[in-house]
């Protein structure tokens, strides 16, 4: 019976409030396409439009060439890494560009907060800053690096909330329920979405029945126009939590996307990691690959691959052919599950994927590696926050490692502390007592044009 009253409620919405907020596909490339040409024609006078204070802030290189943003990498690479011993001096390669500038993203989160016009029902990503409490929410149909079809689930979702009863969840303590989207795509087009909502005092029966709406809207209502291949739910009553703190319900669909890179495939779950660039993770892999195990007529391959935080185990299964053997390690279960089904799925039988924390695995795994015959490199590929110290500590105190590829999204941050605590002279008080390791080689690649960021590729040997 709500179900049947939820669909003439939206309906009755689309009517009157929607029609031009659930715009098709081809109504929004239009729309992009005459945003930049009126920037590009739009003299600079200081009064800038929502969608300029957004792009400045999600992609503040929009108004230069592309080239021009590599120049700008590549300098500020070499800045940032001529501070790991104060000079740069070993060896910065070109940065390699992403085969694809535009619509680039695989995976976009949209906020919900209060939108230009008030409207606290509105979906985007924040201009403004919490401290100055002038957040507001923007659309991101306009952003360089943002795919239509992301922007087209943002619109159905908003439109779905405003035609929904329940109040959006701005802030925890405040009360409402629906909270962000993720949406996900591949190069194929499939598309999944992860709505996040704050169950505060509903009973589970009451949290079925806005379920039941919301699969309703993207199955049925005008919300189908996104052609979902997944709808997944998640209850959480806390900024991010995993699967296992808070079960991805899957409301409608298949549980899993898959992306190709290299010519293997990948299974990706809803809270597991992936590039957020295909084209260009195939580039990035390839680089990791070439450092880790270099492949040439006269040099054998061999030994056995460390994949220190390999997510779905992308640098292992597609460094696997030229090893004997990898071992992967990760935190999130889901994303270990996804290693251990790929490598099945590519027909590799030499990888093994281990699930926990890596400061607490890789001790323990140091001491079964040392006779490991043929070899061991590492490459670690951690997120933001950069190794543990006991991460560290267990590569630099393993002999048998000599060569060790670090691949950082943010080279300047807590990364920066690694590669001084892998380089820096013995330390027996901090248990630093393997040999140190020295740079001898970077690659920067670029992941995210039209934002200042890149991975960086470096190289460690001893
Ligand atoms: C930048 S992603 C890289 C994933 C993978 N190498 C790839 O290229 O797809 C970082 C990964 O590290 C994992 N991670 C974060 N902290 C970790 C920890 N303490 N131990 C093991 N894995 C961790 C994250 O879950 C995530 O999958």
């Amino acid at each position: 019976m709500l179900r049947v009253s939820f669909r003439h409620v939206w309906k009755t919405c689309v009517l009157f409030c929607t029609s031009s907020t659930v715009p098709a596909a081809r109504g929004k490339a239009s729309l992009k396409k005459r945003w930049r040409t009126d920037r590009k024609n739009s003299p600079w006078d200081g009064h800038l439009s929502w969608e300029e204070r957004l792009a400045d802030r999600v992609t503040p290189l929009w108004r230069l060439g592309y080239e021009e943003q590599l120049e700008r990498k590549q300098k500020h690479q070499e800045v940032i890494l001529s501070h790991i011993s104060g000079t740069l001096h070993f060896p910065v390669l070109s940065i390699l560009p992403s085969p694809v500038t535009e619509g680039y993203r695989n995976k976009s989160t949209f906020s919900v907060n209060q939108g230009v016009d008030g409207n606290p029902k509105t979906v985007g990503f924040y201009v403004g800053t919490w401290r100055d409490e002038n957040i507001v929410c923007v659309s991101g149909d306009h952003l360089l690096n943002m795919p239509e079809r992301h922007t087209l689930v943002a619109r159905c979702y908003q439109d779905f909330m405003r035609c929904s009863a329940l109040d959006p969840c701005l802030l925890f303590d405040a009360g409402g329920h629906w909270r962000e989207i993720t949406v996900r795509t591949n190069a194929q087009g499939h598309t999944m979405a992860i709505v996040y909502f704050h169950p505060q005092r509903l009973t589970p029966e009451e949290v079925d029945v806005h379920k039941a709406e919301l699969v309703d809207y993207f199955t049925r209502g005008p919300g189908s126009v996104c052609q979902l291949d997944s709808l997944f739910f998640q209850e959480s009553a806390m900024t991010r939590c995993t699967h296992e703190e808070s079960p991805y319900q899957l409301l409608h669909g298949q549980p899993h996307i898959y992306e190709e890179v290299l010519g293997f495939k990948f299974r990706i779950s809803a809270d597991a990691f992936f590039q957020v660039n295909q084209s260009a993770a195939g580039v990035l892999y390839e680089t990791v690959r070439d450092l880790c195990v270099p492949h040439t007529d006269q040099e054998e391959s061999g030994g056995t691959l460390l994949d220190v935080c390999c997510g779905t185990g992308a640098i292992g299964i597609t460094a696997s052919p030229r090893v004997d053997r990898v071992i992967g390690i990760e935190l999130i279960e889901q994303a270990v599950k996804d290693a251990a089904h790929n490598a099945a799925l590519n027909n590799i039988p030499n990888c093994e994927f281990i699930p926990g924390k890596a400061e607490v695995v890789l001790p323990g795994l140091m001491s079964q590696l040392s006779s490991a015959g043929g070899g061991l490199t590492a490459v670690v590929n951690p997120s933001r926050a950069g190794l543990h110290p006991k991460v560290v500590r267990a590569l630099r105190n393993q002999p048998s490692i000599h060569r060790l590829v670090y691949v950082s999204c943010k080279p300047d941050g807590e990364a920066m502390r690694n590669f001084r605590d892998l380089c820096c002279p013995p330390d027996p008080q901090r248990k630093l007592i393997g040999d140190a390791f020295s740079p001898t080689l970077a690659v920067p690649v670029d992941l995210f044009p039209h934002t200042p960021h890149c991975e960086v590729v470096l190289l460690f040997e001893r």
